[in-house]
């Protein structure tokens, strides 16, 4: 089944209802951002979501923080992984206590010449899109000519621009490991409980599709 990660949750009712949907990870934004949450709200969520029986990881994303306050973060807040979606290199995640989403920003005209493999455990890589020159959450598409020949099916997550509409395709054509989404589950910049129901549905019938395929062909 294909991972879902659902990011820049500011409440509790979102959270709620992610979790309740099966979402597989929640992102709460630390970096700059008209997301970003405070730690105090942070924790607020990760509380209510620590109290339910079955709930997502819990993925607080950084740009370019300092190790230490990240570390502080992750432990003051709860978080079960950072993701860092700046320009991060192998010695500074290697002091990050939490297991870590990498992001890669592709830009128009990049192509990813392998999935680097951190040494550090248990990493997954997401690769979102570098529009407008931002760290992400820019509700922009890359090229997905970069993922041609690749393969995405172990801890590879494909974000940028993902909407309810479009996900589809994304998951029939490349099969990733996950799949990351933030505006396209927003309405008015406010997560739309429609828009994150539909963006749901939407990656768990493309699942029963493949799953179809795998049992017709075999
Ligand atoms: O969401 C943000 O504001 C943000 C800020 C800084 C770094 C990353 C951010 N979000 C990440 O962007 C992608 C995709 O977002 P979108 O669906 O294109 O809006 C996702 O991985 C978020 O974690």
């Amino acid at each position: 089944m294909t991972r879902i990660k659902i990011c820049g949750i500011t409440d509790i009712e979102p959270a709620s209802l992610c979790s309740q949907l099966g979402a597989d990870f929640i992102g709460l934004v630390f970096a700059k951002s008209r997301r970003r949450v405070t730690e105090d709200q942070a924790k607020e969520i990760t509380e209510y979501l620590l109290s339910q029986r079955r709930r997502p990881e819990i993925v607080g994303v950084f740009v370019n923080t300092p190790a230490s306050e990240v570390n502080q973060i992750a432990d003051s807040c709860h978080l079960d992984r950072v993701q860092l979606s700046g320009d991060e290199d192998e010695d500074y995640c290697r002091n990050i206590k939490t297991p870590i989403i990498k992001a890669t920003r592709i830009v128009q005209g990049f192509k990813i010449p392998e999935i680097k493999t951190l040494t550090v455990a248990d990493t997954i890589h997401l690769f979102d899109s570098g529009a407008h020159g931002l760290f992400g959450g820019s509700g922009k598409l890359f090229d997905w000519a970069a993922l041609e020949g690749l393969d995405l099916s172990n801890q590879v997550i494909v974000a940028g621009g993902l909407t309810p509409e479009n996900v589809e395709e994304l998951v029939l054509r490349y099969h990733p490991w996950g799949v990351d989404v933030s505006s396209g589950v927003e309405t008015n910049h406010r997560k739309d409980p429609k828009k994150i129901r539909d963006f749901i549905s939407a990656v768990r019938k493309t699942d029963a599709k493949l799953k179809g395929a795998e049992n017709v062909t075999r």
